[in-house]
């Protein structure tokens, strides 16, 4: 059995974070984990209010994943303090853990703020090198490169940036463009483009965890990178056809296994 951990924000109201996490790895057949970084009073209008988990609480909910079980991915999300930051970052030193997906989570889709903006350089400089794959979508490609973002170009020229910055690999999210919704993964070598048509809808609350997850998911089965994002894609697509009117906000996705059954994703390889 895969087993497959998040370290990540509490979404009390299921859309995001650790709870659209656990539902997308069920999803995948793997064995989910959690390790709650912070909680978040949230819902699909707006954040209320955050409370971290104390940095050695972290540490030890950490401690008893790798001592016990073992991961054959992991999927970072939202950390919102330095603290929290370094204390991650200290874990996944020590216990090296394969097949790394980090997302840089910054803002929650209705604007909120997540990331104490005073924490970027540690993002930086601690986290962002532990990452097998980094997935900031634009605003966060803009302010980890300070490159502004209106074109495919543009978004891969944020890709390269980041990459110099000592990242493997950078998948560039397009959900805050217009057009179609495409992401840009980039491995130093090769720009890898991945289209879906723009779904016309407001509930995309969570798409950015689910598309991490399901990269995560993928990865712990044993596909490369490009397949396992090919087939993230696939399913954040068909999540955000299936998503749900609730709330009176930005709606959540929705998981179940059969989101993979349509194979209407590519990969369009584009070279330098
Ligand atoms: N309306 C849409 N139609 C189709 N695909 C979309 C749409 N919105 C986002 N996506 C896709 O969803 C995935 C997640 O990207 P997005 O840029 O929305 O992440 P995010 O902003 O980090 O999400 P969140 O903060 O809500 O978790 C990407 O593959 C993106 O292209
Ligand atoms: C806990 C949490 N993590 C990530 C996001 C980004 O969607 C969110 N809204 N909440």
């Amino acid at each position: 059995m895969e087993k497959v951990l998040t370290i990540a924000g509490s979404d009390c109201s299921g859309g995001a974070g650790i709870q659209a996490d656990l539902k997308t790895f069920a999803a995948h057949g793997v064995y989910g984990m959690s390790v709650i970084v912070s909680v978040v009073a949230e819902n699909t209008s707006r954040v209320i209010d955050i409370q971290d988990v104390a940095p050695e609480m972290i540490e030890k909910q950490i401690d008893a994943v790798f001592e016990d079980i073992g991961v054959d991915a992991v999927k970072v999300g939202m950390l919102s303090q330095p603290c929290c930051m370094k204390a991650v970052a200290r874990k996944l030193k020590e216990y090296k853990p394969q097949n790394v997906v980090i997302d840089p989570v910054m803002y929650a889709k209705n604007g909120c703020p997540l990331m104490n903006p005073s924490a970027i350089d540690i993002l930086i400089h601690e986290i962002l090198p532990l990452a097998d794959v980094l997935t900031p979508n634009i605003p966060e490609a803009e302010r980890i490169s300070g490159i502004q973002i209106n074109s495919a170009e543009d978004m891969e020229q944020g890709a390269k940036y980041i990459y110099d910055l000592g990242v493997k690999n950078v998948l560039v999210k397009g959900g805050h463009a217009v057009g179609d919704a495409l992401d840009i993964l980039y491995d130093g070598k090769q720009f890898y483009y991945f289209r879906a048509q723009r779904i016309n809808t407001k509930n995309t609350h969570g798409t950015g965890c689910t598309y991490s997850s399901a990269i995560a998911s993928n990865l712990s089965l044993g596909f490369d990178l490009q397949e396992a994002v090919r087939r993230a894609k696939e399913y954040v697509t068909t999540a955000i056809r299936h998503s749900l009117a609730i709330g009176k906000g930005c709606g959540p996705t929705h998981h179940f296994y059969d989101l993979y059954q349509n194979g209407l994703t590519k990969t369009i390889i584009k070279n330098n």
